[in-house]
């Protein structure tokens, strides 16, 4: 065996995950032949060929004659081990970047792994200060890798997260694509709060004011836009422009909500998904859409290799923490099984707020807050209609009533006569535990009921009658919503899909700050 420390700097390869039998960072030094790929379907046998892999010790142990290193890249759950000579072993510690070149062996049965690497050559890449290296092998709470989101994303499991989230997107992107939708980047800095679906956050400037002598006067000059402007609560208005000049959209942007909530569900800055579609007058259509969505995702995780490791943490003690989850890998199985059901029940409203009713005057059920048609679905309410009602998947429930859903939502296509007050065409998605995932309506596209229904939401108190027997909008900042149905309005609908929650569900995480990377919430925003 040759050993050496090479001191020459080698070429950063591809993967781990491309090492054959492994997950994770490996190619073969050239000219060597191509390894095959990835540990699924079935994972070809370690060939005893030379390889060089890139990546960081994840442990090492240290004995008489040999060392064991773990060296992982991101690229997969396990690790690769590397069988070392002391003499390679030395300055080796949790953290160091390496490069080690050796031979990709099948190990005995009854070994924990398939395979190992017996080193040739080990150069360190990178060194750590492990003394003070903040991320250990023993257990920490969610809470202290929180204060270290620039380095938590280097733990397998939190690896992992960052790679279902990007598969999720591009099975989204392929989705969208084959159904002819477009992608579009509507703006991040607004006018309006959209449906005052939350606070807002105000844009302000480091580089002071607009121009020194604006010809509008002092208003106009004390901000950057001429006026206050935020960051987005939602893209819905702006895609409602751009579905009725190409029909179908979607987005995938950042959405911001000032609102002081704490909870594991909610952020300060989180990615929506939302689409909106032309020539649509019914909300069951959109129903369609999500349906369809969420299926070809869940059928796509159940496939993957993503799917199989998310499964593997679970059942392993990868995951120690609480906050990550407490599910099994059989009720995370379950969970994707729910969403693959046939078909995923449909509910009113009014219905829903009987059931809840009668889950507490007949089963004896017990909430917080008692269900009653004018204060809406708590989150309690939420899950417990999911999980009685979802068969393991989701339910949607819809016809809210009109009071408490935004201006833009038309009356339900059945009025029914019910004497609590009238129903808007909408619906929610609810999962169990995530509770509200999805949010969706029909949009009322008729210029004289959207001018009425903005004048009753005290909200939009910028529509005015300019009292000449013709509508107007005072605040030019929502002119140019009216005017969308002004010119050449058709029926249409869309909705908004929290996405972070999506992956809250689809990994079995139970806290939000856990799948956003560097996530902000009230008195939090570290880097
Ligand atoms: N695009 C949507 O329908 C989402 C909706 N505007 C919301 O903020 O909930």
């Amino acid at each position: 065996m040759v050993e050496e420390r090479i001191t020459r700097s080698s070429p950063l390869r591809s993967t781990l995950a491309d090492l054959p039998g492994l997950p994770g960072c490996i190619t073969p030094p050239r000219p060597a032949p191509p390894l095959a790929y990835i540990t699924s379907t079935p994972p070809p046998e370690p060939t005893g060929n030379t390889i060089s892999v890139n990546g960081f010790i994840r442990s090492v142990r240290k004995q008489k004659k040999h060392a064991f290193a773990s060296i992982g890249d991101g690229s997969t759950l396990s690790p690769l081990q590397a069988l070392l000579s002391p003499e390679q072993a030395e300055g080796l510690s949790t953290g160091i970047a390496v490069n080690i070149q050796g031979r990709h062996v099948a190990c005995p049965p009854g070994k924990e792994q398939a395979s190992e690497l017996h080193a040739l050559a080990v150069e360190i890449l990178g060194d750590n200060d492990a003394t003070n290296y903040p991320i250990q092998k023993k257990y920490q709470t969610t809470e202290f890798l929180r204060t270290l989101p620039h380095l938590r994303t280097r733990l397998p499991f939190n690896s992992l997260l960052l790679r279902l989230r990007s598969q999720v997107i591009a099975q989204l992107t392929t989705f969208f694509a084959s159904r002819d939708f477009v992608q579009t980047h509507p703006p991040i800095i607004t006018s309006n709060d959209c449906e005052g679906a939350g606070e807002v956050f105000t844009v302000t400037s480091s580089a002071g004011q607009a121009a020194p002598s604006d010809p509008d006067g002092e208003e106009a000059q004390q901000h950057f836009f001429r006026n206050p402007k935020y960051l987005t609560v939602s893209s819905q208005l702006h895609l409602e422009a751009l579905a009725q000049s190409v029909g179908k959209v979607w987005t995938l942007s950042p959405t911001f909500r000032a609102d002081r909530s704490h909870t594991p569900r909610h952020l300060s800055e989180f990615y929506m998904l939302e689409a909106e579609l032309a020539f649509t007058s019914d909300v069951d259509s959109l129903m369609d859409v999500v349906e369809d969505m969420l299926k070809d995702l869940a059928r796509g995780l159940v496939s993957s290799r993503t799917g199989k490791e998310l499964l593997q943490a679970r059942s392993s003690d990868w995951i120690q923490n609480e906050e990550l989850g407490v599910l099994s890998a059989a009720d995370l199985q379950a969970r994707w099984d729910g969403l693959l059901a046939s078909e995923w029940p449909r509910m009113k409203y009014t219905i829903a707020i009987a059931k809840l009713k009668e889950a507490v005057e007949i089963d004896g059920a017990s909430f917080d807050v008692a269900p009653i048609f004018s204060s809406g679905l708590h989150a309690q309410h939420e899950h417990y209609l999911a999980k009685t009602f979802g068969n393991g998947g989701p339910v949607f429930v819809t016809d809210y009533p009109q009071e408490l859903k935004a201006f833009y939502m038309p009356p339900s296509a059945e009025q029914e006569a019910v004497a609590d007050g009238p129903t808007v065409a909408c619906f929610d998605l609810l999962v169990p535990d995530v509770c509200e995932l999805v949010g969706g309506s029909v949009r009322e596209h008729r210029t004289s009921e959207l001018l009425k229904a903005m004048e009753k939401h005290e909200q939009l108190n910028d529509v005015v009658r300019d009292g000449k027997g013709k509508d107007a909008v005072e605040d030019a900042s929502l002119q140019w919503y009216v005017d969308l149905r002004r010119y050449g309005s058709v029926p249409h609908g869309g909705f908004g899909l929290g996405f972070d929650r999506l992956l809250l569900y689809l990994s079995g995480v139970t806290n939000i700050r856990e799948v956003v990377t560097f996530p902000r919430w009230p008195g939090r925003c570290d880097c």
